[in-house]
């Protein structure tokens, strides 16, 4: 099971983002955040970029990026080689990102969710193991040299 998470995002995440935290750490995971630290308005790659080369480097096995539609976060971390960043907005979605695609960064949007939606498919995309088989050889040739 995946321990070691990173979470991080924009101001549109914060919220979000602080109550993930509080409640990620109460179940005993060991989570990196990497901002920001409040709802003033800032630039998700700012954030983004650190989190995923510290992911990239195998400090942390997962990350989590919020921000307000998902997708400024998740472009922003697809552009690093080792990162696979899937969008999610229900629960099928976030399992099959882990199944099927190995996805190590969960991007959601915070402001088309409800925040209880926003736990469930965090808990869903850190329980869910990759299925490996045909799904690997897939995996393998997503990234370009
Ligand atoms: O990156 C995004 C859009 O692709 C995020 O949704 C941002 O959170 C959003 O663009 C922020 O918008 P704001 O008007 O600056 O709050």
């Amino acid at each position: 099971m995946a321990k070691k998470i990173a979470i991080g995002g924009d101001h549109a995440g914060f919220e979000y983002k602080a109550k993930l935290v509080t409640k990620l750490e109460s179940q005993g995971y060991e989570v990196k955040d990497f901002g920001p630290f409040s709802d003033a308005s800032v630039d998700y790659p700012d954030y983004v970029h650190p989190l995923s080369s510290a992911i990239e480097n195998g400090e942390y096995d997962l990350g989590i990026v919020i921000c307000g539609s998902g997708n400024g976060v998740a472009i922003t971390a697809n552009k690093h080689q080792g990162i696979r960043a899937a969008l999610c907005w229900n629960d099928e979605l976030a399992a099959l990102s882990r199944q099927h695609n190995n996805a190590n960064v969960l991007a959601l949007p915070a402001r088309f969710i409800s925040y209880e939606l926003a736990e469930k498919l965090a808990e869903t995309f850190l329980t869910t193991e990759f299925e490996g088989g045909r799904h690997q050889n897939r995996v393998s040739k997503i990234a370009c040299s």
